[in-house]
């Protein structure tokens, strides 16, 4: 299944809920009023696009409308998929591009981190790339197994140590053999934790700088959010880059949420890239993210002249 049809199956329910509220909005007519602007603004934060977002969107709209002299509500709505596209922050690419770095999965509990590594390993092993694995999850000893599970399936080398080991002296192992045995790519797993504990984030903080001050490659941290958690994300989101200054997220579980506009409202707010989203457990439901696709997938192609 393409891109499109997947991310499309996955964000029917946002788009379900965000066209019923259209729809409420424009059975009173197709009038570029005030009534309008703000129905259309108060639609776009219940699909969690969150207000910041919201708001630039419907004001660039409104400047389009008065600078193109727009008809009515359905013209409007024939751009505004193009407006949620340029919401998101672009960039990012360098992160899996291709060219050599290390990079570390931080997000709080079961957002899908291991899961995420995993699938990259052997989406980058495959592409002829060396990879090494660094399980620095040590608090959970499933985490460890199940990444060892992916490690194998790609074909890639992992480093850990036992469970209860310290993180840091993780990351410097596997920065160490990943320098011994010239791997392009290093992935680090690192355990789950709530952002609203200090401890935890303290401690993983001193992980990432421990990382960035070792690795020879580029160091970036990467934020995994799940889709479902909705607005709260946001707030993991705020937490976790003001400790740790992210460089990108990913977003995760994006099939069957109603909450699927979280993507933008934090890409936005926080000014950060998606470079993967995940649209299920199997191996290719990781994707890479392309905005366009997403803002279809997220509000629909709007032809309504017909509803
Ligand atoms: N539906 C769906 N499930 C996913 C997706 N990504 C991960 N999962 C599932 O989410 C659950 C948690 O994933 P993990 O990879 O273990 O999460 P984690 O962030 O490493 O968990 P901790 O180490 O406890 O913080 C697993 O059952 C995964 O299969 C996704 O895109 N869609």
């Amino acid at each position: 299944m393409g891109f499109f049809d997947r991310i499309s199956q996955g964000l029917q329910r946002s788009r379900d809920k965000f066209k019923e509220e259209m729809n409420v909005l424009l059975d009173r007519g197709p009038d570029l009023d005030e009534e309008f602007w703000d129905g259309l603004e108060e639609t776009l934060i219940l699909a969690d696009i969150g207000g910041a977002a919201a708001c630039d969107i419907v004001e660039n709209l409104r400047d389009q409308a008065t600078r193109k002299a727009l008809p009515d509500a359905y013209a409007v709505l024939d751009m505004l998929n193009d407006q949620i596209a340029d919401t998101f922050t672009q960039g990012g690419q360098e992160i899996l591009g291709g060219d050599p770095a290390c990079v570390l999965f931080v997000g709080i509990n079961g957002t899908g981190k291991t899961t995420t590594v995993g699938k990259l390993s052997k989406e980058a092993h495959d592409a002829g790339r060396k990879v090494i694995l660094g399980s620095a999850d040590t608090f959970r000893a499933a985490a460890i197994e199940q990444l060892e599970v992916w490690a194998r399936r790609a074909d890639v080398e992992m480093v850990t140590r036992e469970r209860g080991a310290d993180p840091a002296s993780v990351c410097y192992d596997t920065i160490e053999r990943a320098e011994a045995e010239d791997a392009d790519l290093v992935l680090i797993d690192t355990a789950g934790r709530l952002h609203t504990s200090a401890d935890l984030m303290r401690e993983l903080a001193k992980v990432v700088n421990v990382v960035r001050k070792r690795s020879k490659l580029p160091v970036y941290t990467v934020l995994v959010i799940d889709a479902t958690t909705g607005q709260n994300g946001l707030q993991q989101a705020r937490e976790f880059n003001r400790e740790l200054e992210l460089d990108a997220l990913i977003v995760t579980k994006l099939d069957g949420t109603a909450k699927g506009g979280i993507a933008l409202a934090v890409s936005h707010e926080l000014e950060l890239p998606i470079i993967k989203i995940g649209v299920g457990e199997g191996l290719d439901d990781l994707r890479d993210f392309d905005a366009h696709e997403f803002a279809r997938a997220l509000v629909g192609a709007f032809d309504q002249r017909q509803a």
